[in-house]
C-alpha cells in the first residue's frame, strides 16, 4: 500500500477519533506479582472510534495491563472502566454484558489447532450465544469474508494457512460477536512487510466501516506510523506519555525519542511526508 494512502487512513481516523466519548478508562491501576510492582498508578483512556497504538520497551508491562482490562490478571488497586461500568462493582450479568462488547486477538495467533477456521470463529459464539448451528454457520461465514478471507478457508485447520491468513482468523474469531472494542496483542508480529500493511489496511477498514475501537499492542513502527490515531508508551511502570505520531516525534522523553527518532522510524517518517 503506497504510503500516500496510508495517511489518508490515519487523517482519517483522527476524524474519527475527535469524539471525547471514552470507552475504556483505568485509573491509578498497580499490578504485581509477589514483591514484583510490574504496573504502578498507570492511568489511560480509550476513546470511542480511535486506533489506540500501545508500545513499549519488552517486558514493561504491556501484556499485564492488556491481561488485567480483561480481568484475567488481579490488580492490586485503581479503578477500570468498561463503556463507563466500573467493572468491580458490575454484576455477573453486566460483566458478561462487557465481555461480549469486547473481542480480543492474542500476541500467539492462538487458534485451536483442532478446530477449522470456521469452528474457531464460532468459539464466542457458543460461549456467550445460544444459536442454531445453521444461524452460526452463517454468521461465521460473514465473519471470515469481512476479514478478507476466502470462503473455502472456513473448513480448512490452521496448520493449512499461511501466517497472515492465521492472523484473519483470529482477527474473524476476535469479531464473532460483534464487539465495540478489540484488543489486538502484536496482529502484526511475523508478519512480512506487505502482509503486515494488508493486515493495517483491513483494521482501519474495519473501524471505519464497523465503529469500532481498536486497541493495538504493537512493536511495528509501520503500524503506529499508518493507522494509529494516537499512541501511549507505558514505561516506568506506568503511561510516559501518549499523543499522536506528531507528539511522540517532539518528545524529549529518552525511550521515545530513541524508538521514534531511530533510523528505521526516520526513513518511514520521511516516505510518509513525501
Ligand atoms: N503471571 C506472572 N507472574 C509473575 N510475573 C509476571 C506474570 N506475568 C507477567 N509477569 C512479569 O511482568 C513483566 C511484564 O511482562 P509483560 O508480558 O506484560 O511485558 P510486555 O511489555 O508485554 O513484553 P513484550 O513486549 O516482550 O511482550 C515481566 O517482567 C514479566 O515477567
Amino acid at each position: 500500500m503506497a504510503m500516500s494512502s496510508k495517511n489518508s487512513i490515519r487523517e482519517n481516523g483522527e476524524a474519527a477519533a475527535r469524539t471525547d466519548d471514552i470507552v475504556l478508562s483505568a485509573r491509578d491501576i498497580t499490578v504485581g506479582f509477589g514483591d514484583k510492582i510490574v504496573l504502578e498508578n498507570l492511568s489511560l483512556d480509550i476513546r470511542r472510534g480511535e486506533i489506540l497504538g500501545f508500545v513499549g520497551a519488552s517486558g514493561a508491562g504491556k501484556s499485564v495491563l492488556l491481561r488485567t482490562v480483561l480481568g484475567l490478571n488481579q490488580k492490586r488497586s485503581g479503578t477500570i472502566k468498561l463503556f463507563g461500568v466500573d467493572v468491580d462493582k458490575a454484576s455477573d450479568a453486566d460483566r458478561l454484558k462487557l465481555d461480549m462488547r469486547m473481542g480480543v486477538l492474542f500476541q500467539q495467533g492462538a487458534l485451536f489447532s483442532a478446530l477449522t477456521v470456521l469452528e474457531n470463529v464460532q468459539v464466542p459464539m457458543r460461549e456467550y450465544l445460544d444459536l442454531p448451528k445453521r444461524l452460526m454457520d452463517e454468521l461465521a461465514l460473514l465473519k471470515i469474508e469481512l476479514v478478507g478471507l476466502p470462503r473455502d478457508a472456513a473448513g480448512k485447520f490452521p496448520s493449512e494457512l499461511s501466517g497472515g491468513m492465521i492472523k484473519r482468523a483470529a482477527l474473524a474469531r476476535a469479531l464473532a460477536l460483534d464487539p465495540d472494542l478489540v484488543f489486538l496483542d502484536e496482529p502484526t508480529s511475523g508478519l512480512d512487510p506487505i502482509g503486515a500493511a494488508d493486515f493495517d489496511e483491513l483494521v482501519a477498514k474495519l473501524r471505519d466501516t464497523m465503529g469500532l475501537t481498536v486497541y493495538m499492542v504493537t512493536h511495528d513502527l509501520d503500524s503506529l506510523f499508518a493507522v494509529c490515531d494516537r499512541i501511549a508508551v507505558l514505561g516506568k511502570k506506568r503511561v510516559l506519555v501518549e499523543g499522536t505520531i506528531q507528539n511522540m516525534l517532539e518528545s524529549d522523553e529518552p525511550w521515545v525519542k530513541s524508538y521514534f527518532r531511530g533510523k528505521r522510524a526516520r526513513q518511514i517518517d520521511m516516505a510518509a511526508r513525501a
